[in-house]
């Protein structure tokens, strides 16, 4: 079975070769030793060595590196790091600071294949997907290299020649907090637009995930930003909640789940700092009979299956109108066992391995509940909702899985199907498929979700925003819109008479 196969990946024996003779490095063999912290352009070890954990390579199982996690002093460190590159960055021009940050992308394209293997090695998705993520990190940042130039206020007459002006200011030093879904992905989609705005950054990586982003900070220092700019402080929960806390740091990015996000809201509202929560999803996929099969069936995969499943949009609640359910369960299950799995850094590999042996539990444990519940198991990753008690009732309906589960649930109106997809506490992503243009747009106008796909699904283009509704999320990240969320706005009155004065 499909996730019997997974598991197998992900016990492989330690150090067999798999990986095509042309690749520099193959599953079991990387072991990295050099520090995975950095600041003030340098890569640094941490001072509290006991707290050392071991870091795991998900398709083998084998540890990969240690885990150093920052304490106080070094969550200091990198924060004072940042906030001198912040004196310096902040004063440039968006044009210089869009001169580096093109370079920055020119050298990631330059290190693609590199990047992406590391990213494999330490996440377990195929290398073609990995490939894809970096493609998506330089897009991100020449997005945003474009924007910063274009940064400005406005200019807003008053009565007798007075006037005022607006500027667009950055807010410090920002920190971002990154899943282990997307590492090198999700740690360009936070300093791009922070950095075009004129901010600083710490990011802290998952602890589960904690390699690419430190090549990411190196990569901006060998484009020519100053020291200190993109800083890389390892750790889990203690670390994240230092920087939360930091008097100094003036705003949190957040990309993870639900409970986690609260906790980072609140913690920053001790503070009074903004922050953006990019959170989980139940999304939902509403596929209608008058759809396009073929296609429907791919947007179906696209929604469940990148990344083994583990991404906050998917849409894991596939709702199908009833007179197709046949056809399409017939064909998704075809496409799904044809998904080809294995080493992840074999080209031919579609599914690598989930992130580790825990979540694994996890997602399986969600599978036998649903047979508990009475859902039909059509693979282990394609559960069929029993149509009597699936509104909404089943856990694996009701709870985000973040593996490659898809649940199948019939409906027969566009009324009914409405309200069970809006019957969530979530609302990051939503999706329809149907050949009606006015269906499209009206369902469209009615799901309470942020990023809202039709006749597809799952595609980021980095120059749209892409975020939550409801709790799945506050802000946005890529698009325009998000300039606002790295930057404040300062007002200046200039009078050109006298004051008028009432004493
Ligand atoms: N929306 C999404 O994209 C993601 C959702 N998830 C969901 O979350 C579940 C758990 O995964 P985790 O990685 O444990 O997610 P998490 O939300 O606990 O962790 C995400 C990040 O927050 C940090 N963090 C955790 N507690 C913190 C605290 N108190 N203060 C500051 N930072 C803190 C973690 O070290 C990590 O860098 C997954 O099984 C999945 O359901 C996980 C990753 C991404
Ligand atoms: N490439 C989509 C990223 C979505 C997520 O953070 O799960």
């Amino acid at each position: 079975s499909m996730l019997q196969r997974l598991a197998a990946t992900l016990r492989r024996p330690a150090a067999v070769p798999l990986a095509a003779a042309v690749r520099c490095i193959s599953s079991g063999s990387v072991d990295i030793t050099v520090p995975l912290n950095y600041w003030a352009g340098k890569r640094w070890t941490s001072k509290e060595k006991c707290n050392k954990e071991n870091v795991y390579e998900p398709a083998t199982g084998r540890v990969l590196c240690h885990l150093e996690p920052c304490g106080a002093v070094e969550v200091d460190e990198a924060v004072e790091a940042a906030k001198s590159a912040f004196g310096h960055w902040s004063k440039m021009s968006g044009m210089e600071r869009a001169r580096i940050m093109i370079e920055a992308a020119h050298i990631i394209e330059s290190r693609r294949e590199e990047i992406a293997e590391m990213e494999v090695v330490n996440n377990g998705k195929s290398i073609t997907e990995a490939r894809l993520d970096v493609d998506s990190a330089r897009l991100c940042i020449e997005y945003y290299a474009g924007l910063a130039s274009t940064l400005a206020g406005q200019h807003v007459q008053l009565p007798g020649g007075s006037f005022a002006y607006t500027r667009r200011e950055p807010l410090g030093v920002c920190v971002g907090i990154g899943a282990w879904n997307y590492p090198f992905q999700i740690a360009a989609w936070k300093s791009a637009p922070a950095l075009a705005c004129g901010n600083s950054m710490v990011f802290k990586p998952s602890p589960v995930t904690p390699v690419t982003a430190v090549m990411l900070a190196e990569i901006y220092a060998e484009a020519g930003a100053p020291e200190g700019l993109l800083n890389v402080v390892q750790g889990g929960q203690e670390t994240g909640s230092l920087l939360c806390h930091h008097p100094d740091v003036a705003k949190v990015s957040f990309t993870g789940s639900v409970p986690t996000g609260k906790k980072i809201m609140e913690m920053a509202s001790k503070g009074v700092k903004p922050v953006t929560l990019e959170l989980g999803g139940k999304s939902p996929l509403l596929i209608f009979q008058d759809s396009d099969l073929e296609n429907a069936v791919r947007g179906a995969l696209m929604a469940n299956f990148l990344s083994q499943g583990q991404v906050c949009s998917n849409g894991t609640r596939v709702f199908v109108q009833k007179n197709i359910l046949p056809e399409f369960v017939e064909e998704v299950v075809k496409r799904t066992r044809a998904i080809e799995i294995g080493d992840p850094l074999l080209e031919s590999t579609r599914m690598g391995a989930l992130v580790n042996q825990p979540h694994l539990e996890k997602v399986l444990s969600f599978v036998d509940q649903a047979k508990k519940e009475g859902a039909t198991v059509l693979l282990p990753c394609i559960l069929l909702a029993n149509t009597i008690n699936d509104l909404n009732t089943m856990t694996c309906v009701k709870e985000e899985i973040f593996g490659p589960v898809m649940s199948v649930l019939s409906f027969e109106t566009e009324e009914e199907v409405l309200q069970r997809a809006n019957n969530t506490t979530m609302g990051l992503a939503a999706g329809v498929f149907t050949r009606d243009v006015m269906r499209a747009h009206r369902v469209v106008e009615h799901l309470k979700a942020g990023s809202c796909f039709i006749n597809n699904y799952n595609i980021t283009p980095v120059e749209v925003p892409f975020g939550g509704f409801k709790m799945s999320g506050i802000g946005r990240e890529n698009g325009q819109v998000t300039v606002e969320h790295y930057s404040q706005l300062k007002t200046v009155f200039v009078e050109m008479g006298d004051v008028d004065c009432l004493f």
